[in-house]
């Protein structure tokens, strides 16, 4: 766990990067870090690995100050992932994985070992490792860096808007896959970003900040959506916020008919294998829209829907053969059915009450409605 207890930074020309931050961060979790540019972001995560020294306060990872601890061991010890990568360019990329394991003392061949494993569980293809960074296109370079980071499997990995430099497709393609590497390695991550589609994505926990490094919410992604604790709160998170908060509501809950050959004069056509072909009427032919309940959201439900001629979004198991079906009803009952925030997470729930207590009425907006 890392704990930030009054850390501050305040630079010799006086500028106040951070006035004095207290926050927690728990371990194996993803704990984002979003706010304007100049906030405080990169300030505060370089704190951890003493890349910044706190003018006032202190960071105890684990229980120790990391002033106590030696850089270059503190350093070995956490996962460090940048904007452009920052590989070095004269080596070939399964050398830059391996560094990290090469100055703890592993031999070439382990290290090399370790290295290929980890290009594989970033989705790097095998031919990758024996080119040089230039060689490899943006989002390439940027996995690379994040199996570096990883390879000598540090509990802590501090990530600095690591996808930002690449384009939304690729950035998404990212996302999902640090998504399911965090899922199986349950690291105790650090990210950074100004990107709020990104912080709701990623993260278990998000920390909004204003100016000097300060807290204006700490929530999980859905309280965050539907409660922000102020108008600054708010206006940062964007329009439609309801909207993307349905992206975080799965799509089990919505009610399925079942699979029928027609619904009123719209006909379900399905490939041999009972996967959606198509609509058909008479003689048009229109896409069946698909929502997985197990895996999707209600936003992708509703989309499916809304897409569809005939007004249902047909519903497929995991490997793609249609279950049943819902109608544009059936998906707005099941929006409707739970519009509460989630506050599984007490140290979350906390914060948010304390912000949420201090902060202005926001015109138009219900906080916690339907409870
Ligand atoms: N060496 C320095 N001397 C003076 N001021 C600095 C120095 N380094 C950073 N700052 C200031 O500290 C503040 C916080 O900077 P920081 O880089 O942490 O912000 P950030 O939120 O990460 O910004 P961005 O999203 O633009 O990267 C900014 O106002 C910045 O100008």
């Amino acid at each position: 766990m890392i704990r930030f207890e009054g850390a501050a930074k305040r630079h010799p020309d006086g500028t106040v990067a951070v006035r004095g931050l207290d926050l927690e961060v728990p371990a194996g979790r993803t704990t984002v870090l979003v706010g304007p540019s100049g906030c405080g972001k990169t300030t505060i995560l370089r704190m951890v690995n003493r890349m910044v020294v706190p003018t006032a306060g202190r960071v105890l990872l684990d229980g120790a100050d990391v002033a106590s601890l030696p850089a270059a061991g503190l350093r070995r010890g956490i996962g460090y992932v940048i904007q452009q990568a920052g590989l070095f360019p004269h080596r070939r990329v399964i050398d830059n994985v391996a560094t990290v394991p090469r100055l703890l003392g592993w031999d070439r061949k382990r290290a090399r070992a370790r290295a290929a494993e980890l290009l594989e569980l970033v989705g790097l293809p095998p031919e990758t490792a024996r080119r040089y960074p230039a060689q490899l296109s943006g989002g390439q370079q940027q996995r690379v860096g994040v199996a570096r980071a990883l390879a000598a499997d540090p509990p802590v990995l501090l990530m600095d808007e690591p996808f930002s430099a690449v384009d939304p497709l690729v950035r998404a393609g990212l996302q999902e896959e640090l998504l399911r590497i965090q899922g199986e390695l349950g690291k105790t991550v650090l990210f950074v970003t100004h990107d709020i589609e990104e912080a709701v994505r990623l993260g278990d926990r998000v920390v909004v900040l204003r100016e000097h490094g300060e807290i204006a919410q700490l929530a999980d992604p859905r309280t965050l959506l539907t409660a922000p604790a102020d108008a600054g709160v708010a206006a940062f998170l964007g329009r439609d916020r309801g909207l993307r908060g349905l992206g975080l509501r799965p799509a089990a809950t919505v009610p399925l008919d079942d699979l029928r050959p027609s619904y009123e004069e719209w006909r379900l056509v399905l490939d041999p294998d009972g996967r959606p072909e198509h609509w058909a009427r008479g003689t048009e032919r229109h896409p069946a829209p698909v929502f997985a309940p197990a895996r999707d959201s209600l936003r992708s439900a509703l989309d499916a829907a809304l897409l569809a001629p005939s007004g249902r979004a047909v519903a497929v198991d995991a490997t793609g053969r249609a279950v049943g079906t819902a109608s544009r009803t059936a998906v707005v009952e099941a929006l409707a059915a739970d519009p509460t925030p989630s506050t599984a997470d007490p140290a979350t729930a906390t914060a948010t009450a304390t912000a949420t207590a201090t902060a202005d009425p926001i015109p138009g907006q219900v906080p916690h409605a339907g409870r």
